[in-house]
Order: C-alpha cells, then structure tokens, then sequence
C-alpha cells in the first residue's frame, strides 16, 4: 500500500488540517515540515499523517513541492501534547504548532546546525594531485579534501586563505555547510562550586524532590521571599545533570537577569542556554537546537521557552509560579504554567513550581494533595522576617507623596549606609493634566482615558495605546494657562527625592528608564555596586531581584488596588505587597516595609500584615470556595472589540444564543469590559463559568465552528481565552 496523501497543518486561522498529495519517492515523516502551494501562497507546514486515501477527489488535490527535513521538528510528544493544547484551548493546531516553533523554523530555514566546509569540485575529483606538484600546499589540501567534505575551522589551521583561493579559482574545490555534530560530553565537566549548607526546611524539600525525580509529580515549593528556593532547585537539580538530563527553567519575564543566569553557570560550571524576547532568531534557533540535541544540560527563559525541546528531559521548574507573564495575553492564550504541567505528565518528569505567593490555583492543588507541598517558613542564613508597618495618610500634610513621619524614616536608613526603595505603580510624571479653571482634563479620545504627563519625553502619552501628543500651553476649553499636573508618578518622585535628599543618588527603576535588557541589567548592576542610595520604580523592581543592603521599602499608594471590580484583584495585591516587601532585609540587615494608605483597616491589608501571604491566600481561598469562583469553578472568556459598540455586543448575544445556558454551565453577559474602550475600538465581554471544565468543554466543541461562521465573527474582533486572568 502506497501512502500518497498526506495531513498537513498550516499557520492559518481555520480548524482541521489540509490534504496534499505526496510526490513519488517522497516519504515525510510525521512531524516534519514541507512547502505547500496555498492559495497563491507557498506555505510551510507541518506533516500530521500520511495515508493511502483522501475523502477529497484526487484532481481537487495539491502536491507538496518540497520536503524541508529528513528529521522532524516536532516529536510525536510535542504533537499530543499541542494537540491537547488545541482542543483545550479551543484554538486552530496549525497556529498552535507555529507558536511552538522557533521563527526560523517556521520560515523554513533549516534545523541543522551548520558550518562553513569545503569540498572537492568534479573537477577536483578528477583532477590528479600529481598536477598540482609545483604547489605543494595546494597539493596538500587537495589529498586533504579527497575522502570528503571538511570543516573551514579545522583546515584554516594549516592552509591560508590564498591556498583555499587558488584551488578555487581553478574551480577544484568548493564551499560547502556540513552540519555540527552535537557535543554531549558536559556531564563530565560539571564542577560543583561552593555551595551553602541547606537549612532543615530545604534539606527536606531537596530529598522529598530527590525521592521521585524519576517519575511526573508536581510539586510546589512555597518559600517565603529570600528563603532560599532558588537554592532548593538548584540543589534538586545536580543529581538530575550528573547523570546527564536536562533541566528547563521558566522565569518571568523581568526576572530574568545575569544575577539569576549567573549562578546557575557558576554552581555548575556549565553552559546555561538563555531564551528571553530580546534574542535575535538566530540565537533562539541556537539553543533550540542545542537544547533539543542535547547539547544544553541547562534552558532559562521566559513563557515561550516551555516550547524547548529536550533531548532528555530530567525536570521542569517554574520560577514564580503566580507570574502574571506566564499568560500569553493574544492570539494563542496559553498559560506556560499549565502547559509545563501537561507537558511534565507526558515527559514523566517532575515539575517544581515555586513561589513565595504562590497562585489560588496551585495554592488549591497543593492543599488538596494532587501537588505535593513542600514548604519553607523561614528566611535563609542570617536573613530575618521583614516588619510589615501601615502608615495612615488621613490628614496628613504629603511632600512628594511621603508624610514627615516617612521622610524621617528614609533619612535615618540612608544615615546608616543602606538602600531605600520607594516602590509606586505609574510611571511619568502624573497621570493626568487638568485645567484648574474649568476642570478639563487632556483625554485620548480613542480611549477615554485620561493621558499621562511625561516631563523627561515632553509629551503627554496615552498609557492604553501608543498616542502622544505635544504638551499643551494653555487649556483646549477655556484657554486659561496653564494646565496642572494631578498625581505623581515615577518621574515625579524621582525629582521629589532629590530636593528632600539631597547628597544621595536615586535610580529610577520604571519600563522608560530601563528600556531594553541592557539599560536594565546596568541599573540593577549599578544598584548592587552602591553607586545609588535611593530606588525608585514599578512593578520591575517587586520581581525576585536581590539586593542586599535594602533596608526600607515603602508603597507609597495602596488604595487604588484596594477597591477594583476583578475578583483576583485581591490576590494581585497581596502577591505584589509581599513580592515587595521580600526585596528588604535579604542579608544581615533587618528589614522594613511600609504600607502608606487612606484605609490602614481594611481587611485585606490587615490580614497580610498580621498574617502574611500564607494566611491571607488560604483565608482568601475560602471565599472563593464561597463563592464558587476559581479555582472552585472554570471560566472562559470570550472578548470582542470593534468600531461600533453594538457590533461587539450583537456578535456575543449570538454567542450566547448558541450556547446553552443551564444549570453545568452559566453565561454572563454581553457586558462592557472594564475597561470599555481602547483604541477607538469598544469592547465587550461574555463570559461562562462552570462547576466542571467539561461543562464548558463540551460546549465549545460543538460550537466553535458555528460561531466561526456567523455573520459578525468576520466584522469584530473577537477572541476566547481559557481560564481568563485579566478582565481588563
Ligand atoms: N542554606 C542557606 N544558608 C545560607 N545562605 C543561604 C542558604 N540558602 C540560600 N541562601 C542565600 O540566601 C539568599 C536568598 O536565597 P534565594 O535567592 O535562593 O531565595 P529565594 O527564596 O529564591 O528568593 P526570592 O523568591 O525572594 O527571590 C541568597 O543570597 C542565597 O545564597
Ligand atoms: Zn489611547
């Protein structure tokens, strides 16, 4: 029996795969990719089967014009398991596949490492050696290339470039890629560097991961901030390398620094393959290729490097776990976190997931025993607990956003030759500018809201779209002048900072100042060297960076966070609170965080400073259980944006008529998305939630199709996101 046709998925926004008929000769194997005439298009795609029959009549039927590898990209376990992802995530495979693979495969470059090589010509085949005996090196080079092709790097070291020349102008030899071959010998060259003695707690976690390293479990290693959980992979981890498995590392996306990087090459002396957005596609096809061949005993990235392939595969870790980043936000919305999960089952290799606040999801799963918890109360070394303090700002006179009382405080820790973090979320100047005589304020009108002040740029920027605009001079409505700043942000604290402390040096730390990796690595580096006194930043700074001689950290504004629509609003703000919180007191100094707030009873601040994140996510898991919110329940999300509000809104109200509403599964809305417009586009959301996934699950398969087709899916933008995070 001939197999003539073949399955292929394709990089386009339809379910199923396509037919194509497999020239004569032509054998794929699954999981390898081919060209495709498509449409007027040529794509690449990706070989599911091969069979002897299609439903489709033959003369409907193309042919692959061209079979791109003798080896597949995709192994058939990364095929299950995007296929799970597919049907999970109710997303097209072809798109999902792609996704998967590293840009330059998905242009159809080629998967082979190669490197410059030279070979004999026909000519030179034929050519006797005995006519070149005026030339000795000449000579030489040609009985060297007699057996077969040869690497440049190797014959460069005896033969100049004018030799190679010569032979080619004669047309005698030519350039040739021979492919490298993998170097798989590093497991003999791992050499352990000094290591601290664990502490009982990870010495418990390291043997209680050492006990089952063979088979898939997942664990989640919830440590305190500055408890030594990085200490605990990295301990967990060396039996795995020493017999030669692979460990892939996922970190958010702005912790991953050369401070993490380093010491993970310098406890093993090894190689640590790097995958983060800033890499050209030339340097994440390097590691891909590296990590798949097994050249890479070790893989740090951010999400999108859970789609690494390993060659053997020793153990997944998941580095704060509860990081937003591990969301993809469009397109395919996966979560790396859950896909290292199925991916981890499917490897039969554990998964550690660690964090000091650990998500409600794994939280659930570790309490209910599906996970096994392991737990680190304690704060390694000579590290101690921070002090959690509330600072009330009612009625008090505010410079800069910091009471008296407050710059007191900063004052004394900077007196005493240690660091001071001033941590506020909103970058800019101020996020807004008001007319104090008519009270008008500057709006992006494509997005109603209102812009953001930037002195250093000179402009007035719209944080929810990429508008700026000059700073006016005088009001647009009454054409008084000129127009005031409301609120601080980063810019504006960092000008504060240095009138009301003068002689120190402040960094500011927010995603202007720190522009690309490099900016953000030298201020870090800057900050560890001492060369600044005084932190100021965002969100940047609260990710698992370390730095030792902070003694003070303060949040300057807790209240916003305090009041929002989103149920997970609560558990963001603790995690950021204590994420925070844990940058104090790392070494021997002690530590102390101040949280500055209009509401010092609110319940939520005073359990996490009384309690702590522990307390606060288990107290804070009750109340979803009560009110049969995830992880008690399962959502999905379908978004849709356009030009008209009612299109968004009539395309979702068809979604729901499709679907059947009962008691397995409810559906919640149309209903404007918190943030209602963006962009000129308004935006809608339907969501539904069940007691059971299948609730959901069983739905969307039957449906997905019939709400692809229906009349508004081409006119708005829409969209359907699995276990949504973000309503925004
Ligand atoms: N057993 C130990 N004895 C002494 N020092 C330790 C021990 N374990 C870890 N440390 C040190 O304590 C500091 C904090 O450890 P580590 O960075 O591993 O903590 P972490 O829990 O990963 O931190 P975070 O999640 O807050 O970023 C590091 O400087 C580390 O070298
Ligand atoms: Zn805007």
């Amino acid at each position: 029996m001939t197999l003539g046709f073949a399955e292929i998925a394709l990089p386009v926004p339809m379910r199923g795969h396509f037919d194509y008929l497999l020239p004569e000769g032509m054998v794929p194997c699954i999981g390898a990719r081919v060209l495709v005439p498509f449409g007027r298009r040529k794509l690449v795609g990706i070989v599911m089967r091969c069979k002897s029959a299609s439903d489709m009549p033959t003369d409907k039927l193309r042919a692959v014009e061209t079979l791109l590898d003798e080896e597949a990209v995709l192994s058939q376990l990364f095929l299950d398991w995007l296929n799970w992802a597919s049907q999970y995530y109710q997303h097209p495979l072809g798109d999902i596949l792609f996704t998967a693979l590293p840009v330059n495969l998905r242009k159809g470059l080629t998967q082979d490492a190669l490197q410059k090589a030279w070979q004999l010509t026909d000519k030179g085949q034929q050519c006797d050696p005995q006519d070149l005996k005026r030339a000795a090196k000449q000579q030489a080079l040609l009985i060297a290339l007699k057996p077969g092709p040869q690497l440049h790097q190797t014959l460069s070291e005896h033969y100049s470039a004018a030799i190679f020349r010569a032979l080619e102008e004669k047309d005698l030899i030519e350039a040739a890629n021979l492919a490298v071959a993998a170097k798989l010998d590093w497991p003999e060259h791992i050499s352990l560097a000094e290591q601290p003695r664990p502490n009982l707690e990870q010495s418990l976690a390291i043997s209680a991961i050492a006990h089952q390293n063979e088979t898939f479990r997942c664990f989640l290693l919830e440590g305190v901030t500055g408890s030594g959980k990085t200490e605990v992979y990295l301990q967990a981890i060396e039996p795995l390398l020493r017999q030669g498995k692979q460990v892939l590392i996922l970190v958010p996306e702005i912790g991953l620094t050369p401070q993490t990087v380093r010491r993970f090459q310098l406890r093993f002396g090894l190689d640590v393959g790097i995958l983060h957005s800033g890499l050209t596609d030339n340097e994440r096809m390097q590691v891909w290729r590296q990590a798949r061949s097994g050249e890479l005993g070790i893989v740090i990235g951010t999400r999108s490097a859970i789609f690494t392939p390993m060659k053997s595969p020793g153990m997944i870790i998941v580095d704060e776990e509860h990081d937003g980043s591990y969301k993809q936000q469009d397109g395919w919305r996966y979560h790396a976190r859950d896909m290292a999960v199925v991916r981890a089952r499917l490897e039969n290799i554990p998964l550690l997931l660690g964090s000091a606040t650990p998500s409600l999801e794994s939280l659930n799963n570790a309490l209910t025993g599906k996970y096994q918890h392991l737990l680190l109360r304690q704060r390694a070394g000579q590290a101690k607990p921070v002090q959690h303090k509330l600072l009330d700002l009612k009625g008090q006179q505010l410079e800069f956003g910091l009471t008296r009382g407050m710059r007191q405080r900063i004052q004394a820790h900077l007196q005493q030759g240690n660091q001071v973090m001033l941590f506020i979320n909103r970058r800019g100047y101020a996020p807004a500018l008001i007319c104090h005589q008519c009270g008008f304020v500057e709006e992006c009108h494509s997005c109603d809201r209102s812009y953001t002040l930037h002195r250093s740029l000179n402009k007035l920027q719209c944080h929810h779209c990429s508008d700026a605009k000059p700073i006016p001079h005088a009001c647009a409505q009454c054409g008084a002048s000129p127009m005031q700043p409301v609120g601080m942000g980063t810019e504006q604290l960092e000008q504060g900072i240095a009138s009301l402390f003068p002689g120190y040096q402040a960094a500011r730390i927010d995603s202007d100042s720190a522009r690309g990796k490099q900016k953000l690595h030298q201020l870090l580096e800057d900050i560890n060297q001492g060369k600044h006194q005084l932190l100021i930043g965002t969100q940047i700074l609260a990710k698992g960076h370390h730095f030792p001689n902070v003694s003070l950290v303060v949040i300057l504004d807790v209240d916003g966070a305090l009041f929002s629509a989103d149920y997970r609003a609560a558990e963001k703000l603790a995690q950021l609170i204590t994420q925070v919180a844990g940058r104090a007191g790392r070494a021997h100094i002690q530590g102390e965080l101040w949280l500055q707030t209009h509401h010092p009873s609110h319940p939520l601040l005073q359990d996490l400073l009384n309690n702590g994140y522990q307390h606060f996510a288990r107290l804070a898991l009750k109340e979803r259980r009560f009110a049969a919110l995830p992880p008690f329940s399962y959502q999905a999300l379908f978004r849709a944006e356009s030009n008209h509000a009612a299109q968004a809104h009539d395309f979702l109200l068809q979604v729901r008529q499709l679907l059947s509403p009962g008691p397995e599964m409810a559906a919640i809305g149309p209903i404007p998305a918190l943030m209602e417009k963006r962009q000129g586009r308004y935006r809608m959301q339907l969501l539904l939630q069940s007691q059971q996934r299948t609730g959901i699950q069983q739905q969307l398969n039957r449906l997905m199709g019939q709400i692809e087709k229906l009349p508004l899916a081409n006119k708005v933008r829409w969209s359907l996101d699995m276990d949504p995070q973000d309503f925004t």
